[in-house]
């Protein structure tokens, strides 16, 4: 579980996040969505302790992300709006199998991972490519696996689907919607909710750094136009 209690976040003298509280449950699929500049991106990079707060607290699974830096980092993986902010080697496979192998875990288990999140992003097969090679939209796909591949409690991508053809959509939203069932929290920033609509729970909406809206996607949809928000197709 993620909760942030009454958390805000300065850039000098203004709040980008101001005064949210919120419970994120394991194996909700919550979108945060609110026009540019509302504070979503500063909001979930709260999640895994990326950023500090100026007032109230994070807290994952109860511990305090400040003072559990790395449980929270292993708890909630982050997919960044750069993929290139997410690589941490020159080819797909390395990228994709360094977290699983920061883990410990068996050379099987690592390369099981590795095998199901590259085939989760149509990515499999291209293991030995080099990233900086690779166009925008397989770079973010590339990223996207190798969060997966942590099989973390939580998974925040903010907004993973802009490089993204349709084909590639599909298939990262069906595996976002299969991680959920399976309980994993998924956390996704978008401003365009025909991209998430049929995987949501729940849909917060921020503006100016707060909470606007929260509720589950049918309960919002007509005021998500008001906050620059994308309503879903009907
Ligand atoms: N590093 C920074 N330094 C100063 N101001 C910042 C910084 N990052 C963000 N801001 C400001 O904080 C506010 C919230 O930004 P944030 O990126 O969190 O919003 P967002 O909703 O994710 O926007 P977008 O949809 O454009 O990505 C904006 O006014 C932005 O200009």
């Amino acid at each position: 579980m993620i909760e942030t209690r009454g958390l805000v976040h300065r850039y000098g003298e203004s709040r980008a996040v101001d005064d949210v509280s919120l419970t994120l449950d394991d194996g909700a699929f919550v979108v945060v969505a609110g026009p540019n500049g509302s504070g979503k991106t500063t909001l979930v990079r709260h999640f895994n302790g990326l950023l500090t707060p100026d007032e109230g607290a994070v807290l994952v699974d109860g511990d305090d992300v400040t003072d559990h830096p790395v449980t929270a980092r292993s708890s909630v993986a982050m997919v960044f709006q750069d993929p290139r902010e997410c690589f941490v080697a020159a080819t797909v496979g390395a990228d994709v199998t360094f977290g699983p192998a920061n883990l410990g875990l068996s050379h099987e288990t690592i390369a099981e991972r590795r095998q199901t999140a590259l085939r989760a992003v149509r990515m499999d097969g291209r293991e030995d490519e080099r990233i900086d090679e690779l166009s925008g939209g397989e770079q973010a796909r590339v990223a996207i696996a190798g969060a997966l591949a942590m099989e973390p409690t939580h998974l925040v991508l903010d907004e993973p689907f802009a490089g993204l053809d349709w084909p590639a959509r599909e298939a990262v939203l069906d595996h976002l919607r299969r991680l959920e069932e399976g309980g994993t929290g998924v956390v996704v920033v978008t401003h365009d909710l025909r991209d998430v609509a049929t995987a949501a729970d729940r849909v917060v909406v921020l503006s100016e750094g707060r909470v606007a809206l929260d509720g589950p996607p049918d309960a919002v949809a007509d005021r998500l136009a008001e906050f620059g928000v994308r309503p879903p197709e009907r």
